[in-house]
């Protein structure tokens, strides 16, 4: 079994009285993907936002490979490598598809600069499936491209843990597959990811492990298929009524 390179203790987010997320503990083993799941509002994005140091922890401590990493800088902690991806992508308008892919590897874990960054993003927009888009105006791309363009953004870096918020939202059955296949081969190239998704086929065919949040805490913790057949994650997810 492969050693835990991500570890959350204790982690606590309030955003005035609300428990965001309450004392969460759960670990991200190396070269697997794992699911954080859960109704919405259930504290998953909040969870990535800390991981990522876009959000301080009110309490707890997350850790990098055994290091702390909480309370460092979201840039510090990319260039650590952890890299994330948002559920509404952020592009720089002004810039080109390629510039775009460029400047997502500013503050990553590895640096490129001039001709070998620009040539590092054109092979990643090849391998998210936008071969030859670089020079494109990032206002002309698809909602479905933008979202490519956002995952070759995040790779720019190197990233060793890659969060992906929701990413395979919104994609046509065909494009589901290639996403699938493509954060398969993120992993296979020995990235280690955690996904935010509520699309279930993406979790039981591409998690590992999967962790379960209901109103800010920590329900379950499996594979997938453990988890999905748990009667609380049902209930959770269904309601009382339902289970
Ligand atoms: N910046 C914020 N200020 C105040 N409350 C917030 C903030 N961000 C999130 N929340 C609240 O925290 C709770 C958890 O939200 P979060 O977005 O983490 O849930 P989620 O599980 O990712 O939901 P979804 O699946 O709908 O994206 C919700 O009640 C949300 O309204």
């Amino acid at each position: 079994m492969s050693a835990s390179i991500l570890s959350l203790r204790g982690v606590t987010k309030r955003f005035g009285g609300l428990v965001a997320v309450n004392s969460m503990d759960f670990d991200v083993r190396e070269h697997q993907v794992m699911g954080l799941i859960g109704p919405n509002g259930s504290g998953k994005s909040t969870t990535l936002n800390l991981i990522s140091g876009a959000l301080k922890l009110n309490e707890g401590e997350i850790s990098l490979r055994g290091t702390p990493i909480s309370n460092l800088p979201a840039q510090d902690i990319a260039r650590k490598g952890v890299s994330r991806t948002f559920q509404l992508v952020r592009m720089l308008s002004s810039m080109t598809v390629r510039e775009n892919v460029v400047a997502g590897g500013v503050y990553g874990h590895r640096k490129r600069w001039g001709s070998e960054a620009l040539r590092h993003a054109d092979s990643l927009l090849e391998r998210v499936g936008l071969s030859g888009q670089g020079g494109l105006s990032v206002g002309q791309l698809t909602y479905i491209d933008t979202k490519r363009v956002e995952l070759a953004r995040t790779l720019a870096g190197d990233p060793k843990v890659l969060l992906l918020d929701e990413w395979l939202a919104g994609l046509n059955p065909t494009e589901l597959q290639i996403g699938i296949d493509l954060i398969k081969s993120l992993r296979d190239e020995g990235r280690t990811v955690i996904l935010v998704e509520h699309v279930m086929d993406a979790i039981r065919s591409l998690c590992d492990q999967c962790v379960v949040m209901a109103s800010g805490t920590k329900i379950a913790e499996g594979t997938p298929t453990e988890v999905l057949s748990d009667r609380e994650v049902i209930r959770a997810y269904l309601g009382d009524d339902d289970a």
